[in-house]
């Protein structure tokens, strides 16, 4: 299913659908959409050659990414994962070696133990799994509302690749794009790749035509 959403208001009414939605799906139903997702991207070119990987821990029901990290890991790749920093709604990326250096923090997500912590700086990461509610086609992505990715995206590097993570169910037809939010390059789900990037460049050859367009209609009015 998808909405057209794009007015500001209509943000948490999104969230309410989509948590639904999402509350819908059996666990057999996640898991089974969590493999193959993990699947499609463990044989990709962009997995193959990312070095440095930051994934989130999944918490209720995201797509499940604790055999990309074991994948990861068995592959002798640098694993990172991020530290919430609540009251700044910051993002630390931490190293880790396994998934037991992983400890329920903030909300009972899993994060890196504060005791041993090897910081990560942001620049050094290839590849980030992203998380989100719903994502729109040209990667523009709705999260809980606090802004840590928007924030943590500021201080990575141009080059790194932003992956979004969602069921096929969370991709919505428009999100509203407001100027803090950073889109993601591709998204992944149970159906496979949407190039991000082939959805913003359309969007612009769109709006461009619009305004071909009107601009030719006002000339027109002018004869
Ligand atoms: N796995 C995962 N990790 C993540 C995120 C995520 O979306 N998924 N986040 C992505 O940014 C950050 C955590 N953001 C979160 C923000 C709010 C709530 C939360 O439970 N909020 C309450 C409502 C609070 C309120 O409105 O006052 C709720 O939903 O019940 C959870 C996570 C960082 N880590
Ligand atoms: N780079 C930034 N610097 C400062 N504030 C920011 C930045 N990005 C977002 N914010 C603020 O964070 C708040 C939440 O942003 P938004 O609604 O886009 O969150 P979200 O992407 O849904 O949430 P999350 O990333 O936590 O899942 C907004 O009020 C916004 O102004």
């Amino acid at each position: 299913m998808s909405y057209i959403y794009d007015r500001k208001e209509d943000k948490a009414k999104l969230r309410a659908q989509i948590l639904h939605q999402r509350k819908q799906m059996s666990l057999e139903e996640q898991e089974e959409k969590s493999k193959k997702i993990t699947e499609i991207i463990v044989q990709s070119r962009l997995f193959y050659d990312a070095k440095v990987i930051m994934a989130y821990a999944s918490f209720r029901q995201e797509v499940d990414t604790r055999e990309l990290i074991d994948v990861t890991l068995q592959q002798g790749k640098r694993m990172v994962m991020p530290l919430c920093h609540p009251s700044e709604k910051a993002i630390l990326p931490c190293e880790i070696k396994s998934q037991d250096d992983l400890v329920a923090g903030t909300w009972g997500i899993l994060e890196p133990r504060k005791e041993s912590l090897s910081l990560v700086a942001p620049t050094e990461i290839d590849l980030i799994f992203v998380p989100a509610l719903a994502f729109d086609r040209q990667g523009h992505r709705l999260g809980y509302g606090a802004g840590y990715y928007d924030r943590f995206f500021t201080q990575i590097h141009d080059k790194t690749i932003k992956i979004g993570l969602a069921y096929q169910i969370q991709i919505v037809h428009k999100l509203l794009s407001e100027p803090h939010d950073i889109p993601v390059n591709h998204i992944v789900t149970e159906k496979g790749w949407i190039d991000c990037e082939l959805g913003q460049s359309l969007a612009e050859l769109g709006q461009r035509q619009k305004k071909i367009q009107k601009e030719g209609f006002a000339h027109e009015s002018l004869l």
